[in-house]
């Protein structure tokens, strides 16, 4: 089950957002319904489930509701219609005694702007939330130093805001929102207003952590690169306040939902995104010490192949065998595999961009194996499939001519030219 379930989230804003709902139905678009009853739609029909422990991205253009859409989350802003279920709860029905509880220990929120306070210690500001909440100092000093340790500002608990840099004071922000543990992180924008290095070095660092925590993160971002480097899924707002399309980073980018997403995503540098696994093919393999020469040179005749992956019975790469070695040994009636295995054979894992691949691509004259962390194989990846990977997309207006179709353009001309 989803820990929060969206179902047709509407916020408007305005007098008296209700009538604006007719004019939605009747298809009116955000302008026009701005104009003829001076409310505006942020958000307009919203449905998304978001799954424990994954980070959600929500990603928009400037003005297309994400702000507004993570806010209602928590009902930091009151939505206008529609349902929030948080972990089977409906937000929507809470009260504020309960709404409060659920904002202090179940999620909390990372700022673009920090929202420090100036004059507290680093510490001092990082148990703000558990002071409020009434915990006792020992106990709350304990959490704080804990978060700090993890977001790496050990040594600084005692500066003042002011004395860090911007990338220390997010990591501040970040503190204060782990130091309850909540098991949701909202963050607003949360790197946009660093340097472009630092704010890298935060997504890295955000990907480590959440390696380590597993919380479930929705992350508000206006930046592709960023949406497509920190989410599982992404969840893309057009400028009209509407869901366009939900997806992997990589289903976004391979299949586009509509024009508006297509164009977003059109100068993406895929083969930094679409990883190795899906375009890994499956490929014969001999198994050892079960099949031999003969069996080798047999499949590999049958299946077209130059060389064959050899594994053992637990599907453990175990190397390569060429057809000629096959064949060769098989010839001089040898029954076991293990003096032809190459294994000075190319590997890789199934979440390797394709971008990692391309050195090898160019050198290497066989497939490139697909195995996970215990060696078995999965697959392979050919350097076909790697090429055609990265030549989508580019103009080829450009692209070699063949010599005979060179050769006949001159005599159409030269036919042109004597008619
Ligand atoms: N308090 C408000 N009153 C009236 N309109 C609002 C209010 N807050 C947001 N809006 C409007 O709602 C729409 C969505 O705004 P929102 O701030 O959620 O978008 P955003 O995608 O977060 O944009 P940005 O990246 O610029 O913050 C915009 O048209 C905005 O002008």
């Amino acid at each position: 089950m989803a820990l929060i379930s969206v179902r047709n989230l509407y916020k408007v804003f305005g007098p008296n957002p209700k009538r604006v709902f007719p004019l939605l139905e009747q298809g009116k678009s955000k302008p026009e319904i701005l104009k003829r009853t001076g409310c505006t739609v942020a958000i307009n029909g919203a449905s998304f489930d978001i799954e424990k422990r994954e980070t959600f991205v929500v990603m928009g253009l400037s003005g297309s509701g994400k702000s507004t859409m993570i806010r209602c989350l928590n009902r930091l802003i009151e939505p206008t219609r529609g349902e929030i279920i948080l972990d089977g709860q409906d937000i929507m029905k809470m009260d504020k005694e309960k709404l409060r509880e659920t904002r202090r220990y179940k999620m909390s929120m990372v700022f673009q702007h920090f929202g420090l306070l100036p004059h507290r210690s680093v510490i001092n500001n990082v148990e703000f939330g558990l002071e409020i909440g009434g915990m006792d100092k020992d106990e709350r000093q304990k959490k704080a130093m804990k978060a700090i340790e993890l977001v790496g500002l050990k040594g600084f608990e005692y500066s003042k805001p002011a004395q860090l840099s911007g990338g220390m004071q997010q990591r501040v922000g970040l503190a204060r929102a782990l130091a309850n543990d909540p098991e949701i992180l909202l963050m607003d924008e949360a790197f946009s207003a660093l340097d472009p290095l630092i704010r890298t070095q935060m997504q890295d660092e955000l990907l480590e952590l959440q390696a380590k925590m597993h919380k479930t993160i929705i992350f508000i971002t206006h930046d592709l690169d960023e949406a497509l480097k920190l989410g599982d899924r992404i969840v893309i707002l057009g400028p009209e306040g509407r869901v366009r399309q939900i997806g992997t980073p990589e289903e976004i980018l391979s299949s586009p939902a509509d024009d508006y997403v297509k164009e977003f995503v059109q100068n993406v540098d895929r083969t930094k995104v679409i990883t190795t696994s899906s375009i890994m093919k499956s490929h014969a393999t001999v198994s050892y010490p079960a099949d031999g020469p003969a069996t080798a040179t047999r499949i590999m005749e049958k299946n077209r192949l130059n060389a064959i992956f050899v594994t053992d019975s637990d599907r453990k790469l175990m190397g390569l065998v060429t057809i000629d070695d096959a064949a060769k040994a098989a010839k001089k009636g040898q029954k076991d595999l293990t003096p032809i295995i190459q294994d000075n054979i190319y590997t890789t894992y199934p979440d390797t961009a394709i971008s990692d691949l391309l050195g090898t691509a160019v050198t290497t004259t066989y497939p490139i194996a697909v195995i996970d962390e215990n060696n078995v194989f999965h697959g392979v990846v050919d350097r076909g499939a790697i090429l055609a990977e990265v030549t989508i997309g580019i103009d080829d207006e450009a692209a070699p001519t063949r010599l005979s179709e060179l050769n006949g353009q001159e005599e159409d001309a030269e036919t042109r030219e004597n008619a």
